[in-house]
């Protein structure tokens, strides 16, 4: 059925749209063909070289020769049937085809800053097309195979960052699939026109299904689909069958949206199609219809209760249902999650939140219901987390296309991103509408897709909203990958980490974070287990409350979160913003020093005693009167507090050697970590065991907080007293609780404290067997937070 019109291989003409191929470059001598001998060098009996090609522009590239991107220009919103179609010899160098559409057949595909495929057009010229995004068209590879029709949107004849004459394609809805039952291609492309006649589109399209022809199965079931029913019902028997098919089809290519709509309307013509049920249940589920999910599945087992394939589909719902109204121990989730784990087969829990216009800056997102510390507000998947961004070989050549951003490091990730985000929301309209509607930095309102206009995939505009609206996670569980300062190593990062977690952090973009403004006192905290963000209540908040995150690291002192926050284009006006804007210019020198100390200087201050760090440290105390009054917490104060523990420590291994004196300081900074830094009580009395951790409305759980009560609990378990040996075991329970409010899981505790603790602490738990009662520890919750 398909136009199998043999084209020559051995010629790719040079006039073809009138210089397919910049061939001025003189690579003789070098190895290297010159790009005409790669074009139509006839003696090599493969004229048009491919790999040569390849090896060309890479070579290129390295010598940073590679041409800037032209042609910046917004993606086509016009629909197919106002464009006139046209060849390449319509198409003027520099210049973009208005009003035009060109139809081309697909010769081959090479991969190098994009994608090149060599095409031939209505007239068999034969040139190129130059798209930035690999494989924009739905079904990836295999969606490409020679003789595939396509179309491209007022094609820009320009020069690609490959340095060759093309039809640049920077958006990938620009571009598309055509029908080869189309009959206007059928009209241009004559060529490439079916010789066969197609007389039973059903085996048509299973022919091309067993060859993996996706698209092309799915012409042909369309066909099928669109011939009068009665003429079609009399040469396929059922026409439901061939709807189930094409909605298996468009399941194979993730596009959910269309399967369902498929497996639906196939059972309104024959309600017990089993393969229709399976679709219909299966990608109601990846849509998060649950609801019809279950209708499917529950008809299904009715039909076919004992095919194992039903049950397990329909245990599937059940926990999809649960998870999707908050249902789900994330323990079990972290338990599983390892670095390469990162896809998830759950559904997103949004709790009673809404978006709405903000005072803070445009929308926000609001409590619609009260939380309470700790309580989980959201959980949810990413539009997208591009994994493999350092294979991205987008570096050269896209200055004008990435505009802000001239570094090559975010050249890549960047592209890597705006690769996946065309690829996930090419499969899914819900999730492109989703895309653009977050904040792409545009004034006063973010603009939403036009809906009477065709869905378009603008790349540049999801190049400005990663840029606004991206999130870096740690790989794998982020309480096994959190930073933080460790003495042994003098590194952020824990040595027994730094071998397994090489690159420990991941940018991703989620759309209800994204949704979430900025406060430098957020009542909101953020973790993740794999590529799930949750978002957790940080404080008790009341209904009708904006919930806010932090864009600039919690702590960090005022003119440094300014400087984050400026790349945001906004100013914070938040309690801690206020209070720290008028204190005198040399207090403010005085926290940035502070936030700094922990690598460069705390070795220097062991030495000297700790004396000079101790006295900054008090000092700058000091000139936080306003906000112990106010009952702020001074999380700025945290990060250095909990270094100086250690700087009187030293590495955690000499603890033990630690003479009572520095033990003592060790124990008041850790303390104080807690207290100041998080405005956490930690409750107990000289003689107890037991010990509670008591919280005021101001308070924060925080990886440090943790981390501080497992130093407490490691100096307890060192002490020549047999009470303090023992209350070393409630300490770790308090620290575990704090662990479980920060990260939203317990599961990774104990992994995670083996890391930090030093063997005697595992010893004095082992020794010691928790007295009755003490399976908790008790959290107080306490209305009135003066310091003591
Ligand atoms: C990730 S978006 C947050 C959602 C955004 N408000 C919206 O309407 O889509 C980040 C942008 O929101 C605005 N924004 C966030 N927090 C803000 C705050 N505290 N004050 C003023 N503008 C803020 C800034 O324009 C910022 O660049």
């Amino acid at each position: 059925m398909a136009p199998k019109k043999k084209q020559s291989e051995d010629t790719i003409s040079r006039q073809a749209g009138r210089g397919v191929i910049d061939s001025s470059s003189d690579m003789a001598g070098e190895g290297v063909q010159s790009l005409q001998d790669i074009a139509s060098n006839p003696t090599s009996g493969e004229a048009f070289n491919l790999s040569a090609l390849m090896d060309w522009t890479r070579k290129q590239m390295r010598d940073q020769q590679a041409p800037a991107l032209t042609g910046r220009h917004r993606p086509s919103t016009a629909s197919l049937a106002n464009l006139r179609p046209a060849s390449f010899e319509a198409l003027l160098t520099d210049t973009r085809g208005e009003g035009m559409v060109i139809y081309l057949g697909i010769r081959s595909v090479s991969m190098c800053n994009g994608m090149t495929l060599a095409v031939q057009d209505s007239e068999e010229k034969e040139g190129l097309v130059w798209s930035l995004i690999e494989y924009p068209l739905p079904g990836g590879p295999a969606s490409m195979a020679p003789d595939t029709l396509i179309a491209v949107w007022e094609p820009y004849y320009g020069t690609s960052p490959n340095g060759q004459l093309a039809i640049c394609v920077h958006h990938p809805t620009d571009i598309a699939h055509i029908s080869k039952f189309d009959p206007k291609a059928v009209e241009q492309l004559p060529s490439l026109r079916a010789t066969e006649q197609i007389t039973d589109p059903l085996r048509a399209g299973d022919t091309a299904f067993v060859s993996n022809s996706l698209m092309e199965a799915v012409d042909c079931y369309s066909e099928g689909i669109e011939q009068p029913i009665s003429n079609y019902i009399e040469i396929a028997g059922k026409f439901c069958a061939v709807l189930s098919k094409r909605a298996f089809m468009y399941a194979r290519m993730s596009l959910h949206s269309e399967a369902f709509a498929d497996a639906t309307a196939a059972l309104i013509h024959e309600p017990k199609h089993l393969q229709a049920l399976k679709i219909a249940c299966s990608s109601a589920l990846e849509i998060g219809k649950y609801e019809s999910a279950q209708e499917y599945v529950q008809r299904l087992l009715m039909l076919d209760p004992d095919h194992s394939g039903n049950q397990r589909l329909s245990e599937k719902v059940a926990s999809r249902m649960q998870q999707a109204k908050g249902q789900y121990d994330l323990n079990t989730l972290a338990g599983k999650t390892t670095p390469s784990n990162m896809v998830h087969d759950v559904a997103d829990f949004i709790s009673d939140i809404e978006i709405r216009g903000s005072k803070l800056g445009g929308r926000g997102v609001f409590a619609k219901q009260r939380f309470v510390r700790g309580q989980i507000v959201l959980w949810e998947k990413p539009i997208a987390i591009p994994f493999d961004e350092k294979k991205s070989s987008f570096e050269h050549g896209l200055t004008n296309f990435m505009g802000h951003d001239n570094s090559g490091v975010c050249k890549r990730s960047s592209m890597a991103f705006v690769q996946q985000l065309a690829a996930n929301t090419g499969t899914d309209a819900s999730l492109a509408e989703k895309l653009f509607s977050m904040f792409d930095g545009s004034q006063p309102e973010p603009k939403v897709n036009d809906r009477s206009k065709k869905q378009v995939f603008d790349s540049y505009r999801a190049i400005n909203i990663v840029k606004y609206n991206y999130h870096n996670i740690n790989l794998g569980n982020a309480s096994v990958g959190q930073q933080f300062y460790d003495p042994n190593t003098k590194s952020e990062v824990p040595k027994e980490f730094q071998n397994n977690y090489t690159s420990t952090v991941a940018r991703g973009l989620w759309y209800m974070n994204s949704m979430l403004n900025h406060s430098c006192l957020p009542n909101t905290s953020y973790t993740n287990i794999g590529n799930i963000m949750i978002i957790k209540a940080q404080k008790d908040i009341e209904e009708g409350e904006e919930l806010t995150t932090e864009y600039a690291e919690r702590g960090q002192p005022l003119e440094m979160r300014k400087m984050v926050l400026t790349k945001y284009g906004f100013e914070c006006c938040c309690p801690l913003c206020k209070i720290e804007a008028p204190l005198p210019r040399e207090a403010k020198a005085k926290r940035q020093h502070l936030h700094q100390p922990s690598k460069a200087k705390l070795p220097a201050a062991i030495q000297s005693g700790t004396v000079g760090l101790e006295m900054m440290i008090r000092d700058t105390l000091k000139t936080y009167g306003a906000e112990l009054e106010s009952g702020l917490p001074c999380v700025m104060m945290m990060k250095p507090l909990f270094n100086l523990a250690h700087t009187y420590l030293g590495p955690i291994t000499d603890w033990r050697k630690a003479s009572p004196d520095l033990r003592a300081k060790g124990h008041d900074y850790f303390l104080w970590t807690l207290k100041l830094g998080l405005r956490i009580d930690l409750l107990y009395a000289p003689t107890a065991t037991y010990c509670e951790l008591a919280f005021g409305k101001h308070s924060l759980s925080h990886a440090i907080g943790v981390l501080a009560l497992i130093g407490l609990a490691e100096l307890a378990s060192l002490s020549p007293v047999s009470t303090e040996r023992k209350r070393a075991v409630a300490l770790l329970r308090c620290a575990k609780t704090l662990y479980k409010m920060h990260y939203a899981e317990d599961a990774t505790f104990d992994d995670r404290s083996q890391k930090y603790k030093c063997k005697s602490l595992s010893a004095c738990i082992d020794a010691v067997a928790p007295p009755e009662g003490w399976d908790k520890v008790k959290v107080l919750l306490r209305p009135n937070e003066a310091l003591v």
